[in-house]
């Protein structure tokens, strides 16, 4: 943070959910926030609109045609980069205090490493991240003493529950909403559209992480993330379905005490206590109405209907390589369910072949893992070629 307490600002996803709603919470804060960067892949006209109205000094795209139609538009003065480079050189910025990653994908991974490497404080909503690279990057961030503050809801909850009570952890108990298809038969799942997958109960999010919460693979992705930033073993992380998503999550405490925390779903809270901690600031989210509550309710996840749940548990526990095989084959399948090529169950069946057909390496290295990623990107395509024909 800087003498007059701004801080300043980089923000990796600009024009996705997250990031927009990022951009709400320092427009309520303006004094409190200076945007130096902003990063999106090719969505050039609201890119447009954030540079004219944050003035950030650096801004970086996907590819070349991107690149080129905003070269044209900035004026003198406005850095433009290109690709995941770009995006490492935003996040390592020398004036630079904090790096919110809020793109969708593995393409996270490098920003976050160069972030980390260069000594920022990082609030990460990017569960791919951690999911992929978690072991290597806890590694780095550990070894440099850079905070990771998670912005992803569950893991907000369970970081706020957590402070101080570390030592007594019992067990984590994430919740899960259960998606829209939580109550569908086998044979329904058979026939849900692209449209009805897009529709979550309780959250607006962006469409990829939208059909992860329709497969359970969200929550499958949210285990694995749990146990890098929280150092648990998968056997003290357990799923429960809560179909309101008012508790976030609980810790279980090793005396039988249960800490949960609670809020209306807005992730404009959880990402403003990333952006402010450890300081509390009045938010954007309605408060939680405990009268017009009519009650919670929890269930155990159906493991057979939403296989994917099992099979990211089956991938952290195994380690190494393989929740990059499970990664990377998920962001092709549900790729493909939204370009409508597959059906929804397709998408754990897919992930299941790729990851049968890896040999995991025990301690890989980033290169070895971005091979992989590379690899099962390619069996997956693979796959859904011949389920599309
Ligand atoms: N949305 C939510 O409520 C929550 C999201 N998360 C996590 O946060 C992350 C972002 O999710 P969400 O905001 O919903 O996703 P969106 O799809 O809404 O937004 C993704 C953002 O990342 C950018 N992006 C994607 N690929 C690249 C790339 N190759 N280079 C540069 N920028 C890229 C997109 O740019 P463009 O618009 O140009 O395509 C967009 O700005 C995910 O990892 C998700 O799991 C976690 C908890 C809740
Ligand atoms: C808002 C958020 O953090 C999402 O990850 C959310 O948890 C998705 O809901 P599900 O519980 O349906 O996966
Ligand atoms: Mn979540």
């Amino acid at each position: 943070m800087r003498d007059n307490d701004t801080i300043n600002l980089v923000l990796l996803g600009s024009t996705g959910s997250i990031g927009r709603q990022t951009l709400e919470v320092v427009d309520k804060y303006p004094e409190r926030f200076k945007i130096v960067a902003l990063a999106a892949k090719d969505e050039v006209d609201e890119l447009k609109r954030q540079i004219i109205r944050y003035k950030p000094k650096i801004v970086a795209v996907d590819d070349d045609y991107t690149y080129r139609q905003l070269k044209d538009f900035c004026p003198a003065g406005v850095e433009v980069k290109a690709g995941i480079e770009g995006m490492c050189e935003l996040a390592s910025l020398e004036e630079v205090d904090f790096v919110l990653i809020a793109v969708s994908g593995a393409v996270g991974i490098k920003p976050t490493l160069a972030a980390i490497r260069a000594g920022k404080r990082i609030g990460l909503a990017n569960k791919e991240t951690l999911v992929v690279a978690g072991d290597i990057v806890m590694q780095e961030a550990r070894a440099r003493s850079v905070q990771i503050i998670p912005v992803d809801s569950e893991h907000s909850a369970i970081f706020q529950c957590l402070k101080g009570e570390e030592k007594n952890l019992k067990k984590i108990w994430l919740t899960a909403s259960g998606g829209p298809f939580r109550e569908f038969s086998l044979q329904d799942l058979a026939r849900v559209t692209v449209d009805m997958a897009l529709k979550h109960p309780n959250w607006k999010m962006g469409p990829k992480i939208t059909v992860d919460s329709a497969t359970l693979m969200n929550k499958g992705l949210e285990v694995i993330e749990a146990h890098h930033l929280f150092g648990v073993d998968y056997d003290r992380i357990e799923v429960l379905v809560h179909p309101e998503s008012i508790i976030h999550s609980l810790v279980e405490l090793v005396d039988g005490s249960f800490i949960a925390h609670l809020g209306v779903p807005d992730m404009r809270i959880p990402i403003q206590y990333a952006l402010t901690y450890p300081e509390r600031l009045v938010s954007l989210a309605s408060p939680l109405d405990f009268f017009a509550l009519k009650a919670l309710h929890f269930a155990k996840p159906d493991r057979v209907k939403f296989p994917a749940l099992d099979l990211a548990y089956q991938a952290g526990k195994t380690g190494g390589s393989m929740p990059a095989v499970l990664n990377g084959a998920n962001e092709v399948a549900v790729g493909a369910f939204i370009r409508r090529q597959i059906s929804f169950l397709a998408i754990p069946a897919i992930v299941e072949k790729v990851m049968q057909k890896h040999t995991p390496l025990v301690k890989p290295t980033l290169d070895d893992i971005l091979a992989i990623d590379a690899w099962a990107r390619k069996e997956a395509e693979y796959l859904v070629l011949k389920e599309a024909n």
